[in-house]
């Protein structure tokens, strides 16, 4: 099998016995990813390589053909004898989804396990369970989760064989979540479909936040694996504020190891955000300007032209701040600032987040802006307010939208606005961050701009979905005999670039939890630190009851988020004045 530029993760476990529980290795080959893992040489020979999971693999005469060029390798040959070991035969791994029954289980959890059996990424030996209270059969169960998956578009041969065959790998387990019995009932299913091979087992958490712990315990007490591995992916919300937090992690840790738990946080599994320590890293033209002395300013911004929509519920309690900023907007920030980590391994990464997040100023109630959306008519339709949702109080004050001003009292941010916002019930779809450089000092071509020299300022947008993109907004001169500049784009649309359809977040981040890939999932040390920024501003919003500003649905938002950007200088980027 020849690679060259090819990213590839291996389906198969690695023949040695240096690896325990045999964890699969991720593995790149193109020259720039492969430096993702350190590796050592003898003359030109690539002898062993060091997996995310930390172990050294021997790779033997695998590689022959490897070559080193400018200290990476190159053009090399891997066997693919080699990964089909008969260690692998002699483990399985299967994948519990709790809360089966439920809207992310069906929408996201179950398609992406399709997905990844759909492009050999699932271990030969694998099966599915799913659990909840509702009792269903096998069938029903296979039933419900086929009206949810879908092949890819430009991937479709063979897709109602691979459907059925995957289906065929599903069971249910009917039971309560805080029966240790029920469980036990579950392992004995389990063990029945792992038929005396050596046990992975990873349980996923697609339930309410209450009964996280009830779970874990009986799925520790009652399902854990004996001889193998057990993982367990947790759901967000993670607490509602530092205490519960804090809570959450020591009752969860009564029953697992910090290494078992797998905080996800979908955002990180998405494709642009993967993408933004590629960009930042390895392209010279852009490191060297991330910091203050270039960057005027950092916007995330997050929305949904959708309500809450049957989630009112879960929502109420938590609201915009808890729901999206705290979490995947922070997270984008601390990728998008933390220094230069070690390496690519999930430690030395998740060690740079902590620190950014450590730098950074609690959000103060002078920086931030709230809204909730309302009801209103347009052209014969009538959109809802939050409150119309049944299971929202009447005189609920949670926000549906927030604008935030953060800043990082470090060296390289000091100064630096990173300004958030995020809501529902918007006019527009999508998420993005947008980096806002400052004026060229001197610039010969002033005059052609006018008096407001920032607006002609480059800015970089990563649109992180719909229509993945990276753009770079320059000023060009106009074709002609004249001296006129306009603003263009220099811009990398994924779907004009790579024909490839890009993966569900939940996709990659199912892979890693199964291979024992840590870089995608929260620490607790990160979730500490994310819940310090925002616990004192929410406590306040709620000591005060600040009322959010009515913003009718469909809308920009609230005026106030315009004069929150105002006052730090800085102006909101927008689609609408992005193409060209
Ligand atoms: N849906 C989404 O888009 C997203 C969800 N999340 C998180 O993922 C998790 C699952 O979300 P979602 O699927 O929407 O949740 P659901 O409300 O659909 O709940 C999942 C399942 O849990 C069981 N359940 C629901 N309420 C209770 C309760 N009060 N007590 C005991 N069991 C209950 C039900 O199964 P049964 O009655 O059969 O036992 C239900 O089917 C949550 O933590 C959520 O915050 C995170 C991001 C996005
Ligand atoms: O975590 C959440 O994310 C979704 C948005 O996810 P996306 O991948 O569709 O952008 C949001 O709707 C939901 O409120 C929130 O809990």
């Amino acid at each position: 099998m020849a690679l060259s530029s090819t990213y590839c993760r291996f389906s198969s476990a690695f023949s040695t016995s240096s690896i325990k529980n045999q964890e699969r290795c991720l593995f790149t080959a193109s020259k720039i990813d492969f430096n993702f893992y350190s590796h050592i040489f003898a003359g030109s020979r690539l002898l062993q390589m060091k997996c995310s999971n930390g172990h050294l693999i021997p790779v033997e005469n695998s590689f022959a053909d490897s070559s080193i060029v400018d200290g990476s390798v190159t053009n090399f040959e891997v066997s693919p004898d080699h990964f089909s070991s008969s260690e692998q035969i002699k483990t399985t791994v299967s994948v519990t989804v709790v809360g089966a029954s439920g809207d992310l289980a069906k929408k996201k959890i179950f398609p992406a396990l399709f997905a990844l059996y759909y492009e050999n990424f699932l271990p030969e030996h694998f099966t599915i369970f799913g659990y909840a209270r509702s009792k269903m059969s096998d069938e029903e169960l296979r039933n419900m989760i086929s009206k949810t998956l879908t092949c890819r578009i430009d991937k479709r041969e063979n897709c109602g064989d691979k459907m059925e065959k995957f289906l065929q790998r599903c069971f249910y387990q009917s039971g309560q979540y805080y029966s240790e019995e029920n469980f036990k009932e579950l392992d004995k299913k389990l063990k029945e479909r792992e038929a005396g091979k050596v046990p992975n087992r990873l349980f996923y958490l697609s339930i309410p936040p209450n009964i996280f712990v009830d779970v874990v315990r009986c799925a520790t007490y009652g399902a854990s694996s004996p001889t193998g591995w057990t993982r367990v992916i947790v759901e967000k919300p993670f607490g509602r504020d530092s205490e519960s937090s804090r809570e959450l992690t020591a009752s969860l840790k009564q029953y697992l190891t910090e290494d078992q738990i797998f905080r996800i946080d979908h955002y990180l599994g998405k494709e642009l955000v993967e993408n933004l320590s590629v960009l930042r890293f390895s392209n010279l033209v852009f490191e060297p300007l991330w910091s203050r002395q270039y960057i005027r300013n950092v916007q995330l911004i997050f929305s949904e032209d959708f309500g809450t929509e049957g989630r009112g519920g879960y929502f109420d309690s938590y609201g915009i701040i808890r729901d999206i900023m705290q979490n995947h907007l922070l997270q984008i920030l601390a990728l998008f600032a933390m220094e230069t980590p070690v390496s690519l391994d999930a430690e030395d990464i998740r060690n740079e987040k902590v620190k950014v997040l450590k730098s950074m100023r609690p959000l103060e109630i002078e920086d931030v802006v709230v809204g909730q959306y309302k009801g209103h008519s347009k052209g014969g339709k009538s959109y809802p307010s939050y409150t119309d949702d049944p299971k929202v109080p009447n005189n609920s004050l949670t926000p549906t939208f927030a604008a935030a001003a953060l800043f990082i009292d470090n060296a390289r941010w000091d100064g630096v606005p990173f300004l958030m916002k995020a809501g529902k019930a918007l006019h527009s779809n999508g998420a993005e961050i947008r980096v806002q450089f400052r004026h060229v000092p001197g610039n010969l071509y002033r005059r052609n701009f006018g008096t407001y020299l920032d607006k002609n300022t480059n800015e970089l947008v990563i649109r992180v979905q719909p229509n993945e993109a990276i753009y770079l907004k320059i000023n060009n001169k106009v074709p002609g005999l004249g001296m006129r500049l306009d603003r263009s784009n220099l811009n990398l649309l994924y779907s004009a670039k790579y024909s490839r359809e890009i993966p569900d977040a939940y996709e990659r981040l199912l892979l890693d939890a199964i291979e024992g890939e840590r870089r995608l999932f929260i620490r607790s040390d990160e979730l500490d630190a994310a819940w310090a920024l925002f616990t004192p501003v929410l406590k306040e919003l709620e000591e005060k009851h600040v009322f959010p500003e009515l913003y009718p649905f469909g809308s920009r938002g609230p005026v106030g988020a315009h004069y929150l950007a105002a006052k730090y200088n800085v102006r909101w980027g927008d689609l609408s004045n992005d193409d060209s």
